[in-house]
């Protein structure tokens, strides 16, 4: 599942994943990726079946996604004033056995759910750390109006 320029500045981008009769390696987020947007924080967000985390959008930061344990469902929606692809949206399953990273730029809003009966873990890394007293985000109640997106 590799795609770009649905939403202007999104990506998804397939990972290689390595397996052997020890386990598996999949490589996230390098410094040498040409779309690497700076480090700022990597943080672990488990989702239980049934819970939506929608709607976010981030001022300055860049999101970098990859489900690590489970599926998720993204929906993305652009709504960006300049954007070519204002009104654009994206709603599909990563899967943490197909492993993709998904790059969201500042000012795109995002969604996820966990997508099947077992709880679901998304592995982030953002280009800011997160600041306790004054989040770099603004959010939406998931089923807000304007959103084309139905969780
Ligand atoms: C992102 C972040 C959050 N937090 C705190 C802030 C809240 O007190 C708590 C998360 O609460 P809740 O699960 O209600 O959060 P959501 O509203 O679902 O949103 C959070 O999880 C979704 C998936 C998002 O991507 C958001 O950026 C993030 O804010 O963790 C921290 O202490 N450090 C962090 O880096």
């Amino acid at each position: 599942m590799d795609f770009v320029d649905i939403i202007d500045g999104v990506y998804v981008r397939d990972l290689r994943l390595i397996t052997n009769p020890k386990g598996s390696v999949r490589e996230f987020v390098r410094r040498d990726d040409p779309d690497f947007p700076g480090f700022g924080q990597v943080h672990i967000v488990e989702t239980m079946p049934g819970i939506v985390r929608a709607w976010f959008r981030h001022y300055r930061q860049f999101d970098q996604l990859s489900c690590i344990r489970g599926k998720v469902r993204v929906g993305l929606y652009d709504d960006r004033p300049d954007s070519p692809t204002l009104g654009a949206s994206m709603d599909f399953v990563i899967d943490a056995d197909k492993p993709v990273v998904v790059g969201i730029p500042p000012m795109v809003w995002h969604g996820f759910a966990t997508a099947g009966e077992v709880p679901s873990v998304l592995v982030q890394h953002n280009n800011q750390a997160f600041n306790h007293g004054q989040p770099d985000e603004e959010k939406r109640p998931h089923d807000a109006n304007g959103f084309p997106i139905v969780w």
